[in-house]
């Protein structure tokens, strides 16, 4: 597995403006976030909208959704941009309806690589000397004997790792990150797994407000209905895409689907369920097994009536 040399791997620059919620392997428990405007993968854009560096899947699963009944659960796509030699995707900027919003990324599904990316792994393996770095600062305990001689791990290895450090494995989903109406930021959610881990930060996220669990609930449960009708989502496999939760102080809630990146179409014999089980071969991603525990514990969140 590690016969190659260690390779120096082309990434897409990683976002580094502040509404963002993922903590990008820094260790971060608590810090204040600064506002927008976000430099790196994304700008502000006129009339409401934000830019997002163009990636071409990303552009033609938009381009499906405008057309599926899902249309209302994503931000509007309006095409693309050039800015200084760059290309960006242009969508609505889905803060812009709330007043000093909360905001969380849930990051959704079983597993956060496409088999696509497996095979890849396997066929020309590129161990990464960054994400040894990132698991070690996080348990040095966690490399192989094989990955610590190399001081690198495969990529396909790394996600798995924080697969099942999180609740990924265990519960279909993660929350990467949120930051709250007075700007505290909470971004340390690697170890987060149990299901009362989870429903702690949830309701941390939310002051412990049941008006505002009822808000993202029933949202969830349109978007769920939605989901297992559309065609987009039965042909699509949904890999490291998140549900980007708002609210205000006014009471607003709103839950969308964000980051196609990695959303791959299936070739034309292919549908998923998204609750199977993956199995190497079967695509499927656990999107809406995800979204049911994720209903489950907002639902155990509210008192009994
Ligand atoms: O969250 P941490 O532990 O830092 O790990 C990150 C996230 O999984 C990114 O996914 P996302 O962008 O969905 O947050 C992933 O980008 P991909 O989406 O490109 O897989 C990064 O891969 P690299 O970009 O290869 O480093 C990986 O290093
Ligand atoms: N349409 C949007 N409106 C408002 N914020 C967004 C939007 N899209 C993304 N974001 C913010 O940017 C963060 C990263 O977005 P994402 O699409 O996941 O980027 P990446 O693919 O680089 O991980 C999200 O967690 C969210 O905070």
């Amino acid at each position: 597995m590690f016969d190659e040399p260690v390779a120096q791997v082309q990434r897409r620059p990683r976002p580094r403006f502040t509404h963002t919620l993922k903590s990008r392997g820094r260790s971060v428990t608590q810090s204040v976030c600064s506002p927008f405007p976000f430099p790196g993968s994304f700008h502000v854009g006129d009339y409401g909208t934000l830019l997002k560096r163009f990636c071409e899947g990303e552009q033609q699963c938009y381009l499906r959704l405008m057309e599926d009944v899902l249309r209302p659960y994503v931000p509007a796509y309006h095409g693309v941009v050039q800015r200084d030699e760059q290309n960006y995707n242009i969508m609505d900027n889905l803060l812009t309806h709330f007043n000093r919003p909360a905001i969380m990324d849930c990051k959704m599904g079983s597993r956060t690589y496409l088999e696509g990316e497996l095979l890849v792994a396997r066929e020309r393996p590129q161990p990464r000397k960054d994400m040894y770095d990132k698991m070690v600062a996080v348990d040095p305990e966690a490399p192989t004997m094989q990955e610590r001689s190399q001081h690198a791990v495969l990529k396909t290895r790394y996600m798995q790792w924080r697969e099942t450090l999180s609740s990924t494995t265990s519960l279909g989903f993660r929350i990467e990150g949120f930051r709250k109406s007075n700007e505290e930021c909470h971004t340390n959610f690697k170890r987060t797994k149990s299901r009362e881990q989870v429903i702690e930060a949830l309701d941390n996220f939310v002051d412990s407000n049941t008006q505002i669990v009822w808000g993202y609930l029933r949202r969830l449960k349109q978007l769920r209905q939605v989901l297992e009708a559309s065609d987009f989502f039965r042909t699509h496999e949904v890999v490291g895409s998140s549900l980007l939760f708002l609210h205000d102080w006014t009471g607003r809630t709103g839950v969308w689907m964000i980051d196609f990146g990695k959303t791959a179409v299936l070739p034309a014999h292919l549908t998923l369920n998204h609750r199977t089980p993956w199995e190497d071969g079967n695509r499927e991603d656990g999107y809406l097994w995800g979204l049911d525990n994720l209903i489950d514990m907002l639902a155990d969140m509210l008192p009994l009536t």
